[in-house]
């Protein structure tokens, strides 16, 4: 397949990837010797931050009460809809129970983890919506309980809009810790509350890479790191769209990649010569986040024909895929890596960014090659179960034993044989391995 690149990146998300696994398996380490000392230590480290951590009921009433009203009407709408969409995905799994043979019963039964850690980013930005999107869909899932731990600002703590969310969404407990610190305590049971049986949510690397390196002894979502986002466009784009849709979410952070595919060079050297503009018209932060990100990790690539298009971004596997091209069937149908689709013009990232219902976490960095975003599923165990008669349980307790002894394992093999014998002590087995 031939491909043009009329800008390619000096940058990846693996470029820092060592320096920050050191970082982070240090601040883990510690924290998980030092407990709580340790954790308020790189709270006044990293955020200057020497507050009060776990947020009294008094203090979460006094945030909420200082969040305008409209605000709160737009975070219960975008609530809503998450809510909603998370209790049509839960419905899609089912407890089911099935007579595999005579006798023998098998089932499956889906169980929420008692208890979830929702980190909700606010380092550069205030993730208001990471709180509506975690929160809302571990109460769906039927959590019993959840925490929330978030980056205090300096001297200030929580941002009150973030606080009246994950209260408004149904947090039990809400933590002022960012970072790695955060993703620990909630590890770990610090300040407090239950060890969390899986951690979710997006956050900057640091955040990331102890949630990798925590998955095992914790439950993860899936790698939910910094941002990044491709646009597939065709000759009937429209470039002003498609270039402000680029610079929409490489605002995120110098690190968040945006890419641009197309078959039609005129529309790439169209969006090109626009996002410079669009810019330096942003406010102080966000342009430099988002020249930062253009410079080092942005692309835009000219292919043959939409099947290249598609091959491609199936590669790149964007966490945020938009199509801005005819025929948004022949896309739905086609693509297979991403962690949420946007198809038309007439929607976008940021949409289902804030508020449109389907969940913003998603799997960044490649990872949408084997799994999608943050959804009930993540917080559920589907678990098995059986039973059977002591006629169901004849011929699966004749083959267990001989396939036991075929492998070697004797005591295997006579946990069939004593149901056997006790069940059917008129009759004659052949349990050899050979039998
Ligand atoms: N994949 C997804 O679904 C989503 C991803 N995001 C991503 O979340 C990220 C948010 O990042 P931030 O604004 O930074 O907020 P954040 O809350 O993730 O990180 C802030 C924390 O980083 C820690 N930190 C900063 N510098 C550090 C250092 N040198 N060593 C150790 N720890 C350090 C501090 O403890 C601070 O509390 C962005 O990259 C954004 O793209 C946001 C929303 C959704
Ligand atoms: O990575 C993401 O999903 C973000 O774009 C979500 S938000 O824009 O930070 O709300
Ligand atoms: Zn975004």
């Amino acid at each position: 397949m031939k491909r043009t690149y009329l800008k390619k990146a000096s940058r990846t998300s693996q470029s820092d990837a060592g320096e920050t696994s050191k970082t982070v398996a240090a601040i883990l380490a510690d924290i998980e010797t030092r407990g709580e000392a340790a954790a308020l230590e790189y709270a006044a480290k990293f955020d200057k931050y020497t507050g009060n951590v776990e947020l009294t009921q008094a203090e979460i009433d006094a945030a909420c009460a200082r969040v305008p009203q409209k605000l709160k009407e737009d975070i219960l709408f975008a609530h809503d809809n998450v809510r909603r969409f998370a209790e049509v995905q839960k419905g899609t799994v089912a407890d089911v129970e099935y007579e595999i043979n005579p006798g023998l019963i098998v089932g499956q039964k889906a169980i929420p983890v008692s208890a979830a850690g929702c980190y909700v980013p606010a380092g550069r930005y205030r993730h208001i919506a990471s709180a509506v999107m975690t929160v809302t869909t571990a109460k769906v899932a039927g959590c019993e309980h959840i925490t929330v731990s978030s980056a205090p600002q300096p001297g200030e703590g929580l941002n009150p809009a973030i606080v009246f969310a994950a209260h408004a969404c149904g947090a039990d407990k809400i933590m002022a810790l960012g970072g790695v610190q955060g993703v620990a305590s909630m590890a770990f049971g610090l300040f407090g509350q239950p060890k969390a049986n899986i951690i979710v949510g997006p956050g900057n690397q640091f955040v990331a890479e102890a949630k990798r390196s925590l998955y095992g002894r914790v439950g993860i979502d899936m790698i939910a790191g910094p941002t990044d986002s491709l646009i597939l466009a065709d000759k009937g784009a429209d470039a002003h769209i498609v270039a402000t849709d680029l610079v929409s979410q490489a605002e995120h952070g110098y690190n968040s990649p945006v890419w641009l595919v197309t078959d039609h060079e005129p529309l790439a050297r169209d969006v090109l010569s626009r996002v410079p503009d669009l810019i330096a018209d942003l406010p102080a932060l966000n342009r430099e986040n988002a020249e930062a990100a253009w410079n080092d990790y942005a692309e835009v690539i000219v292919c043959a024909n939409r099947e290249d298009m598609a091959a491609t971004s199936d590669e790149y596997a964007p966490e945020h895929l938009t199509v801005q091209a005819e025929d948004l069937d022949w896309w739905l149908n086609r693509l297979k890596c991403y962690g949420s689709l946007f198809l038309g013009e007439e929607t976008t990232v940021s949409y289902g960014d804030k508020a449109a219902g389907t969940n913003h976490v998603l799997p960044t960095s490649g990872a949408a090659s084997y799994t999608g975003g943050l959804s009930v599923h993540k917080y559920m165990k589907i678990v098995t179960w059986q039973r059977a008669s002591r006629e169901g349980s004849k011929q699966v307790a004749e083959a267990t034993a001989r396939i036991s002894r075929l492998e070697g394992m004797e005591a295997h093999a006579r946990a069939a044989d004593v149901r056997l014998a006790k069940y059917f002590p008129d009759e004659d087995f052949d349990l050899t391995a050979n039998g």
